[in-house]
Order: structure tokens, then C-alpha cells, then sequence
């Protein structure tokens, strides 16, 4: 589904931040990112959603070429991807319910095929009574929590999340675990980017270990 062959990265005129990153990420695996701050978790995430380009290497996404694509053909493989970035970026003119709703809506279903579907969800990440609420007088817990239902409502086939624990209490923590393992088991490939030792403990799964700008696979 996904391979890197020697890719590297560097911002502007600095030294590589990402180097020789040679990895694969097939269907319906779960892989945890891990690696001290600044070891590149964040840069290696915008590579996998096409938000960053490799100063050098091959990056080949659902069989195409990462480096050839059109820009009309990004739209298209973005929604394939579901992402938690880790400053949520919900949109603040939207409600909680039409945040999460979106993706659903800009494929063009009519709102009473997902209704139940966003409600639900909602409530399975404990929202249920902020659901009319707008992002900006939500909590930074609320908020990540948000941002998860709307990166999975669409099943997607890759999900990328960026330390999608890091505002909540250890129950929640285990909940939303437990949400990103039962889409796993739906078939979605999960690459969680975590400090979090507690969270990678109560599931064992494949690791992707950055130190220095290099990988190591532990499977
Ligand atoms: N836009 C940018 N311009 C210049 N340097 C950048 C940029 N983004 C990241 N970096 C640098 O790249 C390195 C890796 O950063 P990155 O955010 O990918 O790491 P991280 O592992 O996600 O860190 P954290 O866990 O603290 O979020 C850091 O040295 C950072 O300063």
C-alpha cells in the first residue's frame, strides 16, 4: 500500500531531518511511530499525507508515484487517508456534529444515510453532550477527541494520527485505543505517531522507531 525506498528530508538548507527511511505499510496492519520530540514523527506523518515532499527517495502510495503526482490527483487519495493532526485543526464555523460530518458530506451522501452513524460515533468518544458545540469552547481533550471521529467516520484505508492521546486522562486514552483497533480489525492500516509507553503496552503491535533521522523496524 505504501513504500519508502531512501527517502530523506531536509527543511531549506539544514541538515536531513528524515534519512534512508526504507519501510513499507501494508493493508490492515497497526503500527505505532515512536521516537524522542524532534526526531521527525510529525515530518514522516505530512510525508505519508502528501503534505511534504522527500528531498530525495521514492515515496509510492496506493501503487502511484508520491513525486509524480498531479496536483488535481491529491484531492482523490486524501480522502483515502484519515488524519489527526495534532493541533486538531477542526473548523471553528462548524459545529462538533458538521466537524465530523464533513468528510461525509463533501463525498456527497445525503446527511440521513451518516446521521446515525456521526451520532453514534460521537457518543462512543463521549461527546455526546457537546455535539452542538463549536470547537472553540470545547476542551484540548474534547477537541482531540473530535478530530479522531472525523478522521474515521469515512472508514478510511490509512489512518495517520499524531499523538491522538496526548490530551486525555488514561480511560479515555484506553477507549480511543480500543476505537482505532476495532478499525484496524475493519480493515484499516493505523500508524499512530506516541510517546505514550502505556498506550504501546496495552497493544502490542509492530513499532516504527525513529532516533536521528533513521528508522528502525521492530515487527
Ligand atoms: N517547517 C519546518 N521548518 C524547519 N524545520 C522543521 C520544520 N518542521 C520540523 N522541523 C524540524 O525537523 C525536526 C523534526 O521535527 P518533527 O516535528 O517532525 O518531529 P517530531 O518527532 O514530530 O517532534 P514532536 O514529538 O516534538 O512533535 C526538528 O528538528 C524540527 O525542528
Amino acid at each position: 500500500m505504501i513504500r519508502f525506498d531512501n527517502v530523506g528530508v531536509r527543511y531549506g538548507l539544514g541538515e536531513e531531518v528524515l534519512s534512508d527511511l526504507c519501510f513499507d505499510i501494508k493493508p490492515g496492519t497497526f503500527q505505532y511511530l515512536t521516537g524522542a520530540s524532534g526526531s521527525g514523527k510529525t515530518s514522516l506523518l505530512r510525508l505519508l499525507f502528501l503534505s511534504l515532499q522527500p528531498t530525495r527517495g521514492n515515496i509510492s502510495i496506493f501503487g502511484k508515484n508520491a513525486q509524480a503526482l498531479d496536483r488535481t490527483e491529491l484531492p482523490a487519495i486524501r480522502r483515502r487517508i484519515g488524519i489527526v493532526f495534532q493541533d486538531f485543526r477542526l473548523l471553528d464555523h462548524m459545529t462538533l456534529y458538521e466537524n465530523v460530518a464533513l468528510p461525509l458530506r463533501v463525498r456527497g451522501y445525503e446527511e440521513a444515510s451518516y446521521r446515525r452513524d456521526v451520532i453514534d460515533l460521537i457518543k462512543w468518544v463521549g461527546l455526546a453532550d457537546r455535539i452542538d458545540a463549536f470547537p472553540q469552547v470545547l476542551s484540548g481533550g474534547e477537541q482531540q477527541r473530535a478530530a479522531v471521529a472525523r478522521a474515521i467516520i469515512d472508514q478510511p484505508e490509512l489512518l495517520l494520527a499524531d499523538e491522538p492521546t496526548g490530551n486525555l486522562d488514561p480511560a479515555l486514552a484506553r477507549r480511543l485505543l480500543r476505537l482505532f483497533i476495532e478499525l484496524n480489525r475493519s480493515g484499516t492500516s493505523v500508524v499512530i505517531a506516541t510517546h505514550d509507553l502505556s498506550l504501546m503496552e496495552q497493544h502490542s503491535a509492530r513499532r516504527l522507531v525513529l532516533e536521528s533521522g533513521r528508522m528502525e523496524v521492530y515487527d
